[in-house]
Order: structure tokens, then sequence, then C-alpha cells
């Protein structure tokens, strides 16, 4: 089965002053999910923003939560997470930590669960949790800051999670971050991607609702 594209606008680069008027513009233009970076300055060297703001941005939002964390202990984070109002919470392979458990605890919770891998993490380190997850995120960036180039050798291991995922008929969403636009993205959907994060492209467009228009097209 081939899934609908979807995009997810990238709140880290929208107005930080302003983050319900970002997720406003994301909402009013009828694209129903939203990408929330979670960053703790350790797993990446960068820091962002916590549950609090997620509990005040879904005050006045109905958008679908793509909570990306990236952090060296998700597994304590998830039930704040979930609280806080997110849809989804996906949480990296790199550190050590019971996997399996934190993504069951994740659906326990009723949120969907999403297992993502830096650009240097081979694909066969995620193999053995596809039939446990709703979401595979592939990064196309070194995590930790947005508005850097798309990393085109990515591609193949987009393509080989997808034909995984094929061969074992199973139904997660292929999400691809980092670098992501109109051209990049199209690439990644030709490889197997069906969920594109896209920050600087999207909050960068003058013409927002036409990049929603032609990601909503592939
Ligand atoms: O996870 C991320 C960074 O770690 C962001 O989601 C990503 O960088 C989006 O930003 P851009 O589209 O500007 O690359
Ligand atoms: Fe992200």
């Amino acid at each position: 089965m081939k899934h609908a594209s979807v995009l997810a606008p990238s709140i880290l680069a929208g107005d930080h002053a302003r983050l319900a008027d970002s997720a406003q513009i994301v909402e009013s233009l009828g694209i129903n999910w939203i990408h929330l970076d979670i960053m703790d300055g350790h797993f990446v060297p960068n820091l962002s923003f916590g549950p609090q703001t997620v509990a005040a941005l879904r005050k006045g939002a109905s958008l679908f939560f793509d909570t990306h964390l990236m952090l060296d202990e998700p597994h304590r984070y998830i039930e704040a997470f979930a609280k806080a109002g997110s849809n989804l919470i996906s949480i990296h392979i790199e550190p050590a930590y019971d996997h399996a458990a934190t993504l069951a605890r994740i659906r326990s919770l009723g949120c969907q669960n999403g297992i993502v891998l830096n650009p240097g993490t081979p694909a066969e380190a995620i193999e053995p949790f596809l039939d446990q997850v709703d979401l595979v995120l592939v990064m196309t960036v070194q995590p930790g800051f947005g508005g850097q180039p798309f990393r085109r050798d990515m591609l193949p291991k987009i393509a080989q999670i997808d034909r995984w995922r094929q061969e074992r008929g199973l139904t997660f969403r292929l999400e691809v971050d980092g670098g992501v636009d109109l051209v990049t993205g199209l690439e990644c959907r030709t490889a197997g991607a069906d969920t594109f994060v896209a920050g600087t492209s999207f909050f960068g467009a003058a013409d927002k609702a036409s990049v929603a228009r032609t990601i909503g097209s592939w």
C-alpha cells in the first residue's frame, strides 16, 4: 500500500515569540500535521521547548502533533508529552534505553509511536522494530538545527526501509526530516517516503498554500 503524502511543517522555523500564530498559519491552510522538535542540549547541541509549550499550543490547535524527541533519555518524558497533547511521539534509536518498552508505552498512552535514525545510523539498526511502529523517521540532516542542506546520500536508506515495508506487508508511515523542500521532498517521495517535515522551506515560503498543495499532490 502507498500512503497519501502528508506535509508536517516544523514549528522550529516559526516565530518563537508567537508559536501559536505559527500553528494557526498551518491550520488555516488546511494542513493537518505540525512537527514539534524537542531538543535537550545533550543528544543534540541545541535547546528548543518542552511539554509546557506543547500543552499551550494544544489549547488553540486541533492539528495532529508530530512530536520529535531529540533527547538522551526520551523514556523519562513520554508521559509528559502524551499528556501535553502529542498525537505521535518519535524517539531516536541511538541512545541506550529500552526502545521496545518505550515504543509500547507511547501506544499505551493513546499516541502513535515513531522510531528515528540519524544520518550516520544504518537502516539495520531499526529493522527489529519495524513491526512495532506507526512511523519511521529518516533524518536527512544531522539533527539539532533547521536550515541545513538535504543529505542526498540518505535516499538509498529511505528506499531500503520502504522495501522492507512492502516485503513485510507493514503500514508504518515513512517520514523525512531536514532540508526538505519541493525538489528534495519529491526525490524522497520517489524513494518511498510519504511524510514530509518542512521547516525553513515552509515558513520561508511566500506562498505557503502552494507548498502545501504541491506536497499534497505527490
Ligand atoms: O528535526 C529537525 C532538526 O533537528 C527539524 O525538524 C528539521 O531540521 C526541520 O528544519 P528544516 O526543514 O529547516 O531543515
Ligand atoms: Fe524534526
